[in-house]
This record gives C-alpha cells, structure tokens and sequence, in this order.
C-alpha cells in the first residue's frame, strides 16, 4: 500500500465546505482494518456495535473500556496510515469530569486511535468540551443512540416528533459549540438530518439520516453481509461474505470427511532412504 496523508479533523471540515462525502466504516480486528484502509474509507471506526457484532451480545451496553482499547489496538495495528476513531463505552464520559477525562486518556494512550465518539447532546456536552480542551478531537452522536435503547424503547427513528426534532437540532449546535469535529445523525428522517447539515458548520455523518448528510458510516458486518445479527432498512448490502465464507467452510468439512483433502500438493514428503533407514530399524 503506498503512502496516504492521514485525514484531519480540518480536512473533513474542507471536505463539507466542497461537498466532497465522508465515507467512514466500522472495523474491529486487524484484517478488518487493513480492508477498510486498502479501501480508501475516510474514517476507520472502531464502534460499540463491535459488541453486537463481534462479541454476540444483543446491545452496546456490556461493552467495557478494556473491549474498546484491546480491539483499538488490533484496528490501529491493521491501519496506520488511516484516522482510527473509536467510541467511548457505555458511561464512560458520564458521571465526574475527572472520570471522562481518565477514560478518554485511557483509550488514546492505549489504544491509539485519533479521535474518540460520545453518545447524546445536551447532556454530555460538558464532558466533550473538556475533552476538547484537553487535546482529545471529540465526534458526537445524536437521533438515535444505541446506549441508552432501554430509555428509547428500542432501535426507533428520532426526531420525526417536533419536541423530539427540536431538542435534534439544539443538540446538534449544542455539540459544534462544545467543538465536536464532526457529528453522527442516526436513525433521523431526511429532512430533519438535511437541516441539521444546513445549520452547523461541522460534518454530519449519516446512518439511516438520508442523502443530505457530508458522508456516511456503515457497520462492516452490515454491509458486507458477514453474519450481522441484525438488517435494519438503512444497510445497503454490497456483498454476501457470510455466504461465501460458509461454502468454503463447508467445502473443508466435505472433503475431509470424504477424503479429497488434503492432495498430493498440501503435503510433505521426507527422503526415500531415511525414511527405509527408519523402517528397517
Ligand atoms: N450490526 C449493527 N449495525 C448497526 O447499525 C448497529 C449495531 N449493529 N449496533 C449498534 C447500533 C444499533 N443499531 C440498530 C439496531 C437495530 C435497528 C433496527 O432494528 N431497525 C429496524 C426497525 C426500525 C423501526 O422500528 O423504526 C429497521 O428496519 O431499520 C436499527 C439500528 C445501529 N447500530
Ligand atoms: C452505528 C455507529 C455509528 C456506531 O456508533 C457503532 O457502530 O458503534
Ligand atoms: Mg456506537
């Protein structure tokens, strides 16, 4: 792979102003890394989903810093001339200040990656600035935010209410003000998602947020059909690797139970004369 200039938060804030797209994908080990790389993804992120993908739990919840850090490290490993992003767990930036800033440092410090993600609007925005203030490029993350499913009653659409839009759109400016570099919208109509483009100055990035958004991010597993437990209606799937790697599996269990594996040329042999030396003994 020849060398590439690792994107800043400043050239993702050129890129909105030129409308050129965002396109950032999830990875969680080291092949996923060096893929979405190879790829060209503008941001490799190491999201919270890696618990619902990865570690087969049914939320984001169980997922713990220690998670984020170890595949963190695995993604930056597969990744190194990419800007590594990676999600604050679950109340992880809530509670002290101090707290926040402890975790964030954690996950820069051991797990490398440029930037860090924070659930929510309003509420968290004094966590971020301190973040922010402390060196740390914070992006934020509002409509639908996995972390708190059980006070959302589920993986819903937000913001198709006006209270609801309303507190989308103060929480979006809420966040620029608290200098977040960038903003995922998820789960938002259209519409909605558009405004909220129109009316800060930082990037949104979408998912299931529509076509006006300045880029897009995708689950790894989603999009590439890789056994994800869940489809919901914004993936587009552009491969079926699960299925091709379930024939492949298949075909391994078939030819060794019938004998076709291994052949002549997966095996060793050692010289004729040793081997008689050997026998004769
Ligand atoms: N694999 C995966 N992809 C994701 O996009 C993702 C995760 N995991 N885990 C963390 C969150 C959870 N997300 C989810 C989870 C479920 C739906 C879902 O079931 N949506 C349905 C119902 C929509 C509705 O009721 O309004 C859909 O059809 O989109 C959506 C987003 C998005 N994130
Ligand atoms: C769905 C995206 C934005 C995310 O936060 C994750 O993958 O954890
Ligand atoms: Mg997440």
């Amino acid at each position: 792979m020849e060398y590439r200039k690792i994107l800043s938060t400043t050239a993702m804030k050129k890129m909105k102003n030129e409308k050129e797209p965002i396109a950032m994908v999830t990875a969680y080990d080291y092949p996923s890394a060096k893929l979405a790389e190879e790829a060209q993804a503008d941001i490799i992120f190491v999201g919270d989903s890696l618990g619902m993908v990865v570690l087969g739990y049914d939320s984001t919840i169980p997922v713990t810093m220690d998670d984020m850090i170890h595949h963190t490290k695995a993604v930056a490993r597969g990744a190194k001339n990419s800007f590594v992003l990676t999600d604050m767990p679950f109340l992880s930036y809530h509670g002290s200040i101090d707290h926040t800033l402890r975790n964030a440092a954690r996950i820069m410090q051991e797990g490398s990656p440029k930037a860090v993600k924070m659930e929510g609007g309003i509420e968290i925005s004094e966590s971020m600035s301190s973040c922010v203030k402390a060196g740390i490029p914070v992006m934020g993350h509002i409509g639908l935010t996995p972390q708190a499913v059980n006070q959302l009653g589920g993986y819903r659409v937000q913001g198709r209410q006006p209270e609801q839009a309303k507190k989308l759109i103060e929480d979006a400016k809420a966040l620029e003000q608290a200098g977040a570099f960038a903003v995922v919208l998820e789960m938002v109509p259209e519409e909605l998602a558009s405004y909220i483009t129109e009316t800060i100055s930082i990037p949104t990035i979408g998912i299931g947020a529509g076509r006006g958004c300045d880029g897009q991010v995708l689950v790894f597993h989603d999009l590439l059909q890789y056994a994800s437990p869940i489809q919901p209606k914004f993936v587009k799937a552009y491969k079926n690797v699960g299925l091709e790697i379930k024939n492949g599996i298949e075909q391994f269990v078939q030819e060794t139970k019938n004998q076709t594996f291994p052949s002549e040329s997966h095996v060793f042999h050692m010289d004729s004369d040793v081997l008689k030396d050997i026998l004769d003994v």
